[in-house]
């Protein structure tokens, strides 16, 4: 469902954020994508649907050439994007409800969005999804009155709102304690699979990353330098991610991962050491 092809991102400023990343996503296939500050993971996401437009290589996403739109073209091919991203922040002194039929203004003629009308389906998909993203009842608070988590909810009800094909997430957990970082890592997860969703998902925590999504993107200076089974992720492989370290305390906790089969004898050979 979505195929890039040699991408490649080089800015104004000569950075070069992309040195030609290809690869594919299959419908409903959630990947994280990790690496270090400064790899080109938030370039990547936003070269998808053209917030940052692409030096070169292609994006096609369910059969539409991204690169080849026009602006209309382009428009409907975003509709079925949803971005779930910390600088796509709430409205802040818009409610709930508001925040979320905004998901809906692509859909929505510019007088009726401007009179904030909105149709009657669409409210009541808005309750649904509020409802689903365990935010019922919260439709007239306002944005700024909630909490990280509950922000996140509204963001992910907000993506959904315009019933997309796939999701951009940019670091949805970057600001949260890890209790509220996994309900919402558990949350796009079964959103995902209960809706047949694709998504990225753009995040630095390398041990929620492997527990919650399946397979593991991990680019350095603009190179995809792994792809693979979040259970493969090891201690060669964050050495060639971000380099040199002692990567084993995040290496025990992957799971199924290589250092989990050494882990399961540690207890034991503990044990034996304290009786002997
Ligand atoms: N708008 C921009 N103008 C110029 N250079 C940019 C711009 N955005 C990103 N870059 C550069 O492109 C490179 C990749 O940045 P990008 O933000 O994509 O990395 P990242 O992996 O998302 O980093 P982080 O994890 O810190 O968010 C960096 O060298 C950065 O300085």
């Amino acid at each position: 469902m979505l195929e890039l092809q040699g991408l490649e991102k080089r800015y104004a400023t000569g950075d070069l954020a992309l040195k030609g990343v290809s690869l594919q996503l299959g419908a409903g296939e959630v990947v994280g994508l990790i690496g270090p500050s400064g790899a080109g993971k938030s370039s990547l996401i936003r070269c998808i649907n053209r917030l940052v437009v692409p030096s070169a290589g292609s994006v096609v996403f369910d059969g539409v050439d991204m690169g080849r739109q026009n602006a209309r073209g382009l428009r409907a091919a975003r509709r079925r994007i949803g971005m779930i991203f910390q600088e796509y922040a709430l409205v802040e002194r818009l409610t709930v409800m508001e925040n979320l039929l905004s998901g809906r203004l692509g859909y929505t003629g510019f007088w009726a969005s401007w009179f904030r009308r909105f149709d009657a389906r669409d409210i009541e998909r808005a309750f649904g999804l509020l409802e689903r993203v365990g935010l019922a009842g919260m439709e007239d608070k306002r944005a700024d009155a909630l909490s990280g988590g509950q922000r996140q909810r509204v963001g992910i009800a907000r993506a959904l709102m315009q019933d997309p094909r796939l999701l951009l997430v940019d670091e949805p957990t970057a600001s949260l304690d890890p209790k509220t970082s996994r309900q919402v890592m558990r949350l796009l997860l079964e959103l995902c699979q209960e809706r047949g969703l694709a998504a990225i998902v753009n995040i630095h925590d390398v041990v929620l990353a492997t527990e919650y999504l399946p397979r593991i993107i991990g680019l350095r200076a603009g190179t995809v330098v792994y792809d693979g089974p979040a259970s493969g992720v090891d201690q060669r492989v964050l050495t060639h991610i971000y380099g040199d370290e002692d990567w084993s305390a995040i290496t025990r906790q992957i799971p199924g991962g290589a250092a989990q089969a050494d882990e399961t004898l540690a207890p034991a050979l503990a044990l034996q050491e304290a009786a002997a």
